[in-house]
């Protein structure tokens, strides 16, 4: 279909969001309710389409929200939303997902899961011991390639995407997100990782790449964190990331910073992280437009880009669908944040399918990789309050 010619009302009427959109971060929370039209499909790029939809002259708010997936030629779900609330901290987005009193009264028990690793661990390990002898053969010139699994989590009941959302919300660190998708489905996360945001000329990255399971030991903790910003491997698997993102950025850039990495922590992980910041020579570069350039980034592709998600598609046998995608936002300026969607759970009715993983570069260990998902996962599945197994946490304090 050519750019345009799908009738916005057949949009509205093909997409009807169960639940607001949000992106709520320490600093700022953005709440979208409804939807007044859907970004078209068209031959065009994504950026362009969505200036043209907020050029036109109707009513409501010039901002589209939503998610890009793992797939540059998958369809993007963007839409604009009837409603926008822009809010300092994270008030009204804990107001936009707190049931009624009187739903919370009648609170049914927890929900019972079983859950299936698909594929098993010891199969993603077979995996990360292929794509060790494509980086060794040098194949394409791989550098580096970022295996992920999954877990299929089945409830008793209708996954309540919203008591999830709250849950991950706890963590201050992350940015919590919530997409409503086509057919009822919904992306519920919570993301420490900023693709990229743009206000004016000003331009912001904080990729993450590196990793090791925080422990409530703080003897412990503060010793995992320094062994990974001294591990040579981590820091190795960092600088492809910061790399590809310069390289990328630098033609649009007047101005361009990236200091050594950092640590970087959510409850549960320890990361190595690198603010890079910039000054666009054409601020009308829309965030979308510069999230389509860096997306996606060596944090959830690998490096060189192409052969990367040729050994992706081959070594992990599924459509990551908006897993490793990236969620955000962007206006009739071009201003906007879209911040990587990982640490993240795709919800359709009794169903939860959660995806974890992990940069592979020459020397990792396929078991060391396999524990670094197993870490990863431990967010979402803190906040439904299971473990691995589906079995139910005990409770803190008991
Ligand atoms: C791919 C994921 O995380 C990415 C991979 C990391 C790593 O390999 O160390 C770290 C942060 C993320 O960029 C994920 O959480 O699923």
């Amino acid at each position: 279909m050519r750019d345009g010619a799908q009738p916005a009302g057949a949009d509205r009427a093909a997409f009807a969001p169960v639940l607001p959109f949000a992106l709520g971060s320490a600093g700022e929370t953005l709440v979208a309710r409804g939807c007044l039209d859907l970004v078209p499909a068209g031959d065009a790029a994504p950026g362009e389409r969505v200036r043209r939809l907020l050029a036109g002259g109707t009513a409501g708010p010039r901002l589209v929200v939503g998610a890009l997936p793992f797939a540059v030629d998958a369809p993007a779900h963007l839409y604009r939303p009837a409603e926008v609330t822009f809010s300092t901290g994270r008030a009204c987005f804990a107001a936009a997902f707190t049931p009624p009193a009187l739903v919370k009264a009648q609170a049914s028990p927890a929900p019972r899961w079983q859950v299936s690793a698909e594929p098993p661990l010891a199969a993603y390990r077979a995996a990360v011991a292929q794509a060790l002898c494509l980086l060794a053969r040098e194949e394409e010139g791989l550098r580096k390639i970022v295996l992920s699994r999954s877990l299929k989590l089945v409830a008793d009941c209708p996954v309540e995407a919203a008591a999830l959302l709250r849950a991950l919300a706890r963590d201050e660190s992350v940015t919590a997100f919530c997409v409503p998708l086509p057919r009822g489905r919904i992306l519920v996360g919570a993301t420490p990782e900023l693709l990229v945001s743009k206000r004016g000329a000003a331009v912001t990255s904080r990729p993450l790449a590196g990793s090791a399971r925080r422990s409530s030991d703080a003897g412990e903790d503060r010793a995992a964190a320094q062994a990974l910003l001294a591990s040579a491997k981590d820091r190795r698997e960092h600088r492809e990331v910061v790399t590809a993102i310069l390289d990328q950025l630098a033609p649009h850039c007047e101005e361009l910073f990236a200091p050594e990495p950092e640590l970087a922590a959510t409850a549960s992980m320890w990361h190595l992280g690198t603010p890079i910041s910039g000054r666009l020579r054409d601020p009308s570069f829309s965030a979308l437009d510069l999230s389509l350039l860096l997306h996606p980034t060596p944090a959830v592709c690998g490096s060189p880009r192409l052969p990367a998600a040729r050994a992706i598609a081959a070594l992990e046998g599924y459509e990551r669908g908006f897993y490793a995608g990236a969620v955000g936002w962007c206006d009739a300026q071009g201003d906007g944040d879209w911040h990587v969607a990982i640490r993240c759970a795709e919800i359709a009715g009794n169903e939860a399918r959660l995806y974890a993983g992990a940069g592979i570069v020459t020397g990792s260990d396929p078991v060391a990789e396999g524990e670094e998902t197993s870490a990863k996962f431990a967010a979402l599945l803190t906040a439904l309050g299971i473990d691995e197994d589906g079995h139910p946490l005990a409770e803190e304090g008991a």
